[in-house]
């Protein structure tokens, strides 16, 4: 006989519940979800017609216990575009089963999402990054997931997707491509760089030790979130994007008297704010109109198109 997992809390008939009891609490049907880090929920003052939902009103949702972490859903429109935000995640360290910090992103794909932008707050450890570089994540490293704390253990439901999904394409390229010619063309090029995220259980931060083993692996950001959000959307199809704010340095050097605390997370997030709130409006954004004008001289035919592409 097999034996019983529990899966409950984030299976099927539980992610419908509060998939149905969102669609009746508003009219908006999201297409784009936007997962917020510490200190970075401003991003949802840039959504159009919201409509708010507190956490604690929702059926089946966790509570956010976190200071810059307001626990609500904003949907409405970005840059045209029907979307949900999410003002405030969850956290291992919150006591949370990993399935349950990651049950928002199935809720969103049973109401439609098909691609997800998070952000997070997280510690440089790549030498050449600065506090306020802004890196867009091209891979992760989910320490708790090698340690068995994966958000898909358990019994797999196929409505999701497959029992052993692939990760090797998890942050889409097409996207990252978009970001660095948005940052290029709004001038954020000194500031934005492309790199390796390392999720973390937390709360506490890294010993020097830790930081220089998990630089060495091959990791140039750390932080406590994110990975397990991104390989419960990758298993179902969605398409994701992801911004780590280096909001502190890590410490790598005995002779240092840094030490990493949750205020200066929150101070960097303050100071990138503007720049944090701009960059995923502008890579969902649709391209300009192109004007495609093709003269036939032999023929005296002039044809002219409109068309709009669409970047997600
Ligand atoms: O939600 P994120 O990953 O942005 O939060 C980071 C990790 C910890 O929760 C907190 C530490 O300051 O910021
Ligand atoms: N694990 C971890 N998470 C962070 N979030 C923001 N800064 C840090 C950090 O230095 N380490």
């Amino acid at each position: 006989m097999l034996p019983t997992i529990p899966t409950e809390s984030n299976s099927y008939e539980e992610c419908k519940i509060t998939s149905d009891w969102l669609k009746a609490h508003t009219d908006v049907r999201p297409v784009l979800a936007i997962v917020c880090g510490s200190g970075l929920g401003g991003l949802a003052k840039t959504i159009k017609d919201p409509v708010i939902l507190k956490y604690q009103d929702i059926p089946n949702f966790p509570q956010s216990t976190v200071h810059g972490h307001a626990g609500q859903l904003v949907f409405g429109t970005l840059q045209g575009k029907q979307c949900v935000c999410m003002q405030g995640r969850f956290h291992l360290y919150e006591g949370y089963p990993v399935q349950k910090i990651t049950l928002p992103i199935r809720v969103f794909k049973l109401m439609g999402v098909q691609t997800v932008i998070l952000t997070n707050a997280a510690g440089g450890l790549n030498p050449g990054y600065r506090v306020g570089d802004v890196m867009v994540i091209r891979d992760h490293i989910n320490m708790p997931g090698m340690a068995g704390n994966n958000p898909l253990a358990g019994l797999n439901d196929e409505r999701f997707g497959v029992r052993f999904p692939c990760m090797s394409d998890a942050y889409d390229r097409k996207l990252r491509e978009m970001a660095h010619e948005v940052g290029e063309e709004l001038g954020f090029s000194d500031f934005l760089k492309e790199g390796v995220y390392v999720v973390l259980g937390g709360p506490s931060f890294e010993t020097i030790a830790e930081c220089r083993m998990l630089h060495s692996m091959g990791a140039d950001a750390v932080g406590m979130s994110t990975g397990h959000e991104v390989i419960v959307a990758r298993h179902c199809g969605m398409r994701c994007f992801a911004l780590s704010l280096i909001s502190n340095q890590s410490v790598m050097d005995y002779t240092s008297k840094e030490k990493a605390n949750h205020e200066e997370v929150l101070e960097t997030g303050k100071e990138r704010a503007a720049q944090m709130e701009q960059l995923p409006g502008r890579v969902v954004r649709p391209a300009p109109r192109v004007q495609w004008q093709v003269n036939i001289p032999t023929q005296s035919l002039s044809c002219v198109r409109n068309r709009s592409l669409s970047r997600i």
